[in-house]
């Protein structure tokens, strides 16, 4: 059954609805659109849009943004937790209230199923709910601590002389860039924190994705976020260098946070490094999770948790597994298993309601997918299902699942981004951390599967990874800090570690005696 939506007009009613001014998009279907725009497709039905006009000169709509941020600053930093917190929950009540049609416009920029979409629209506002609480805590983030001082007070080396203080104070204007293939919460995952610790920011969401990213600004206009306090600058890919470069080197821009491919987050800690002052830079980079089953596992649980961690968004999430290593004893039957769980996934548009796997956003991500797969195989890989483009059109891959793959193979050594199960085998423990360490210098999300106690415990400790899940494969979650290490980045989001990025400590000794 060919599952598609009959018509694409439903972009600019959606952008209506949730209130994005006129003069940030155009409809297709009506008069040229004003120069300069660019267009934004839905890689499901690869038709556009809208066009979404962009500034005359961006270099200097970028500068007026950091100039407004900088003086919003000084109004914001002065406010008190709870109008903060108060400003946040209204915010997350506004996307909440826009749940489907935020949803909907997501899917259609970025082709995930519209149950991820709903799902993704929740995980977005649970950032600003969990924020808005630590900006209540006058004992927490935003407060500050009174420490007894060290220092004698002469002539006696027994009494105190002074006082120590520390305030978190917010650290200044944020400047941050994000992906397409979470175009919603990977926006409030850092404006969040930032506006709960004061924060003011500009933020430029992926030329592919912007259409969510405008939504949501408007949304926190409505909700009484100051204008200065949060904008996005919705530029095209000409555009996209020259504003990772001015939050870089503007001395106005204390901080900036960078979601994305470690060749692109590379070149912004470059920039950093060499131009205006040094500041504070947080990097959630890309991943290449391998997902280990061991001997012991409850094979139900792994092949539950791998269809979970592989083919959210088809494949398309950093923490996504990519690297199967499958102890030798249970390779046949996990595979067997995993088989039979793939069969049951119906592509299409994710529009179409039933549908559990969409296109990949680009036919580029679709020839690099085809490409590694081509390579793997002719390697000697074994292609047990998929292995080839899906009929559906020309930005589909069939769910895929390979054995006996080459560790030294591309598909194996770099994150794939695509709905391919790359498995190899191991005999041992030693053996498989041997295989994690020398394939790839990620270290983002890894998971493994087993019912041994001792191995729990044992094995989490040595993987190199931000993040790590035993018996399951979604592991995403506000409260849990967010973050990679090696080639995967630096820096947390979520969870209290997310906040502490946006706050510096000052401390204060006061000689009162
Ligand atoms: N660690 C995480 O939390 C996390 C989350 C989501 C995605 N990712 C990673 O992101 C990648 C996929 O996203 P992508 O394809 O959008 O990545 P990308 O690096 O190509 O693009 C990300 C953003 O950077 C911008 N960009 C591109 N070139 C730039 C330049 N020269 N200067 C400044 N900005 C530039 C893009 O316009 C986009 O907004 C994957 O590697 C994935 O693992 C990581
Ligand atoms: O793509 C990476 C972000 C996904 C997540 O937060 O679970």
């Amino acid at each position: 059954m060919r599952l598609t939506l009959p018509t694409l007009t439903i972009a600019p009613i959606l952008l209506e609805n949730l209130g994005v001014p006129l003069t940030a998009w155009h409809a297709i279907s009506k008069t040229s659109p004003p120069n300069p725009h660019f267009l934004v497709d839905n890689p499901a039905s690869i038709t556009p849009l809208v066009a979404v006009v962009t500034p005359k000169n961006p270099q200097s709509a970028v500068k007026a943004s950091i100039d407004r941020a900088s003086e919003e600053f000084e109004s914001l930093k002065i406010t008190t937790g709870p109008w903060r917190s108060n400003l946040l929950l209204k915010w997350a009540k506004e996307i909440r209230e826009n749940k489907k049609d935020l949803a909907m416009l997501m899917t259609l920029e970025c082709g995930k199923p519209l149950a991820e979409s709903t799902g993704e629209v929740e995980y977005g506002a649970s950032f600003l709910d969990f924020y808005s609480s630590e900006c209540l805590r006058p004992n927490g983030l935003n407060g500050g601590t009174i420490i007894p001082s060290p220092f004698p007070k002469p002539p006696s080396a027994k009494n105190t002389r002074g006082t120590i203080m520390t305030f978190n104070e917010g650290v200044g204007v944020c400047g941050f860039i994000t992906p397409w293939n979470f175009p919603l919460a990977m926006i409030t995952r850092k404006v969040g924190p930032a506006l709960a610790a004061g924060c003011p920011s500009i933020l430029k969401p992926s030329e592919l994705t912007p259409l969510t990213a405008l939504a949501l600004q408007g949304l926190a206009y409505k909700a009484g976020v100051p204008k200065a306090a949060f904008e996005v600058l919705a530029l095209g890919a000409e555009d996209t260098p020259m504003f990772g470069e001015m939050i870089c080197t503007d001395d106005k821009v204390k901080k900036i946070s960078f979601t994305g491919s470690t060749r692109v987050g590379k070149i912004l800690m470059k920039q950093c490094a060499e131009g205006g002052i040094v500041k504070k830079a947080s990097m959630e980079l890309g991943g290449n999770a391998p997902f280990v089953v061991f001997a012991d596992a409850d094979l139900d649980v792994a092949v539950k948790a791998a269809m979970a961690s592989k083919f959210r968004n088809a494949g398309q999430t950093c923490v996504c597994s990519d690297r199967f290593l499958l102890h030798e004893d249970i390779e046949e039957e996990f595979l067997g298993l995993l088989v039979k769980e793939v069969e049951k996934l119906r592509v299409g548009d994710g529009a179409v309601a039933g549908v559990t796997m969409g296109p990949l956003i680009s036919l580029q991500a679709r020839e690099v997918v085809e490409e590694k797969v081509k390579n793997a195989v002719a390697n000697g890989a074994e292609i047990l299902i998929g292995g080839e483009r899906h009929e559906f059109g020309e930005r589909y891959y069939k769910p895929t699942v390979l054995r006996g793959v080459s560790v030294s193979d591309d598909i194996f050594k770099t994150e794939t981004f695509g709905p391919v199960v790359a498995s190899t085998t191991f005999r041992d423990d030693e053996e498989a951390l041997e295989i994690i360490r020398t394939t790839s210098k990620t270290g983002l999300a890894s998971y493994y599967c087993t019912q041994s106690a001792d191995r729990i415990f044992n094995f989490s400790r040595k993987l190199e990874h931000g993040m790590v899940g035993v018996n399951e494969g979604i592991i995403s979650s506000v409260v849990a800090p967010f973050g990679g290490v090696g080639e995967s980045g630096i820096g947390r989001e979520g969870n209290a570690a997310g906040m502490r990025e946006y706050l510096e400590e000052k401390y204060v000794f006061v000689n009162h005696n």
